[in-house]
């Protein structure tokens, strides 16, 4: 294929309620999308990148930069441009993982189309429905909590997850337990907000019957994580600190996690999200899909992958409805606990023109 232009575009999405992390607050998602057009047809890709540096030094207005500036200009000269050509192409930049992802996937979406092959099949899908678990986010107080985790336990979410941070974990995590009994499935994510000071208040989360612990410490800290990982029972999951196949096998075999928390866009596409999976299936460790509040189109993408075989616990792959009360596509939604699969050519699913427009705040096209 042929690289001939690339759309890049900024929409504004708001959230159906706040989402509070350790690491701030979301009320509305800042998204970069592209459609790359090629001599074979065109294909959409979704940067994950958050609006701030605040979940990892990426961030959307300089994925967009970097695209343009940095990223692009190494895709045009290429002759037989394919998605497995896209990462060698991109070697000489360093880092910028979601931003390099947005575009093997916008490729990978255009190449799959012109073959007539959906992405799930391309990726080695085993499943045509993925179980679905939900993120909730720190609440203002218990009785919120607990009320929002049971409207997801009504609509049938197969895992509940809950964010936590020092002062905001035992609590919480008792509360749930208390009002949901043992047998929900239950585990936490701390985007790093722990450290060895704080610790002990993770030890005492060991006695809930939690399905795993994201990411408690910063995302180098792998000696932090292998010595909690020896102390619970319960297993400790990486998140930010997994940021490629090669990493996930290091952290492995250090001991610092027993589970994987997958994202396309934070290992640099969805041809490493496969390499990842593969390295934690032969070293025996389960994964799961995360989410990076995807619209309809990652969210495509998202569900294909997280159909492949080692994807062995629900994912963050929750409703469009979670986050969105308009979705740019057809909406996700939750059947018995679980997503359908799309079964069209590339990710199966397109933007609807008439919302995207309304959601727009910036568009522009690059050329060679
Ligand atoms: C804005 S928080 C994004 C990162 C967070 N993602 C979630 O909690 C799930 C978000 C989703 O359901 O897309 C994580 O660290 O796993
Ligand atoms: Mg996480």
């Amino acid at each position: 294929m042929k690289l001939e232009a690339v759309e890049l575009r900024r929409i504004d999405i708001p959230l159906v309620r706040p989402f509070r992390t350790s690491f701030g607050e979301q009320i509305t998602r800042d998204v970069l999308l592209v459609q790359a057009s090629t001599d074979e047809g065109t294909g959409w890709g979704e940067c994950v990148a958050l609006a701030d540096p605040v979940y990892s030094s990426e961030y959307v207005a300089g994925a967009e930069a970097v695209i343009a500036d940095h990223l692009l200009p190494r895709l045009f000269t290429q002759q037989d441009l394919t998605a497995r050509s896209v990462g060698p192409a991109l070697r000489g930049v360093l880092g910028h993982r979601m931003a390099k992802a947005a575009l093997e996937m916008a490729v990978l979406d255009a190449e799959l189309r012109s073959y007539g092959i959906s992405l799930g099949r391309y990726l080695g899908a085993e499943r045509a429905r993925v179980e679905c678990g939900v993120s909730v986010g720190i609440a203002p107080t218990i009785d919120a909590l607990l009320d929002e985790v049971g409207g997801y336990v009504a609509q049938g979410y197969r895992r509940i997850k809950l964010k936590i941070q020092p002062g905001w974990d035992l609590e919480p995590v008792r509360a749930v337990r208390d009002a949901f009994g043992v047998d929900l499935p239950l585990q936490v994510d701390a985007n790093t907000a722990y450290d060895a000071a704080t610790a002990p208040r993770l030890h005492a989360l060991d006695e809930y019957g939690l399905l795993l612990i994201e990411q408690p410490f910063a995302e180098e800290d792998l000696h932090q994580h292998a010595l909690l990982a020896r102390r619970l029972v319960t297993p400790v999951c990486l998140d930010e600190s997994v940021v490629s196949a090669a990493v996930a096998a290091d952290a492995i075999n250090r001991g610092a996690c027993g589970v994987v928390n997958i994202k396309p866009g934070r290992v640099g596409g969805y041809l490493e999200a496969v390499r990842v999976h593969d390295v934690c299936a032969a070293l025996g460790v389960p994964v799961w899909c995360g989410g990076m509040l995807e619209t309809g189109i990652g969210r495509a993408a998202n569900v294909a992958l997280a159909a492949l075989p080692n994807f062995r616990l629900p994912g963050d792959t929750s409703a469009s409805d979670r986050y969105y009360a308009q979705d740019i596509t057809e909406p996700f939604v939750l059947v018995d606990g679980q997503l359908a699969v799309p079964t069209g050519p590339g990710i199966g699913v397109e933007p609807r023109l008439d919302v995207l427009e309304s959601m727009t705040t910036r568009v522009r096209t690059v050329r060679p």
